[in-house]
């Protein structure tokens, strides 16, 4: 059993360190640090093209670094036999922008795919508990007898999050989540992740645009910019950061916009 390094206190369970991605002649990361801590909320933001998606797709293990090394729970994932390997990837639940559900499949077929492929349950005891993980997700129980197509955008997102969490990850990692849902459906599933983080005792790694989604559920937010991770702290010491990029994110019209609602959020509450 290794034990992954500790930050002031902190569990460090993802840690990446000086990883360089190239694409031929482009370069997207070079040399980026970025530590993850166990049970927070890590908000991944940044211009468009800065590497977040790149970033999340090599911690899962998708996008093969030119440099750098990259530690998960202590474990080096390149140094892991298949078996090993396999386990380690158990442990991390992924919810990539388009959902990803399979079209030809029912709700609940979906969500129990993983459950019988990795976790070698029955068919009928994989459909027994996705029962359980299309509930965490919000969805009402005749949800899981529907087809994709016959759900709305919203559903679809609880329902591949509801896959995602379906062999009980440590870490969900979360790729623009809210992404083209409508404001009260995005705040009811920043709500929901919130929820699960709580109830499962989760680590969620979250690229996002959403200025609502940071000031509402993240811990801290790690700001993508120049090929590295500019900052990685609290929304506040982040926003307070002079970087013209943040600054002109937090504090331009959208972002003045989305701290005020949270102010009012925490005064009501
Ligand atoms: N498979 C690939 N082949 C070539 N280039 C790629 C590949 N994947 C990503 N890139 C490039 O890497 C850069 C970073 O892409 P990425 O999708 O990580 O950006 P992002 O920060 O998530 O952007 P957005 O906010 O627009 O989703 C982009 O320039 C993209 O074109």
């Amino acid at each position: 059993m290794v034990t992954p390094p500790s930050t002031n206190g902190k569990e460090t369970i993802i840690q990446v360190k000086g990883v360089t991605n190239r694409f031929g002649s482009h370069t997207v990361h070079e040399a980026l640090d970025l530590d993850v801590y166990r049970g927070e909320i890590l908000g991944v933001v940044g211009g468009s093209g800065t590497g977040k998606s790149v970033l999340l797709r090599t911690i899962i293990g998708l996008q093969k670094p030119a440099a750098g090394t990259l530690r998960l729970f202590g474990q080096d994932p390149q140094a892991l036999s298949p078996r090993e390997r396999a386990a380690l990837d158990r442990r991390c639940g992924v919810l990539f922008q388009q959902g990803a559900l399979f079209s030809s499949l029912t709700v609940t077929e979906n969500v129990a795919v993983p459950l019988i492929e990795h976790a070698g349950l029955t068919r009928p005891q994989a459909e027994a508990l996705a029962g359980t993980k299309i509930a965490l997700a919000g969805l009402p129980a005749n949800a899981g007898g529907k087809y994709p197509s016959e759900l709305s955008g919203g559903m679809i997102k609880r329902a591949a999050l509801a896959r995602s969490i379906a062999l009980d990850p440590d870490i969900l990692f979360l790729d623009e989540p809210t992404a083209g849902l409508d404001p009260v459906g995005a705040a009811a599933f920043d709500e929901l992740v919130l929820t699960l983080r709580g109830a499962l005792g989760l680590t969620v790694f979250l690229v996002t645009h959403d200025l609502d989604t940071l000031y509402a559920i993240c811990d801290r937010v790690a700001v993508l910019s120049n090929r590295k991770v500019l900052v990685a702290d609290t929304l506040e010491a982040v926003a307070a950061n002079p970087d013209p990029w943040i600054q002109s994110y937090f504090h331009g019209p959208r972002g003045r916009a989305a701290g005020t609602a949270n102010s009012h959020r925490k005064e009501h509450s």
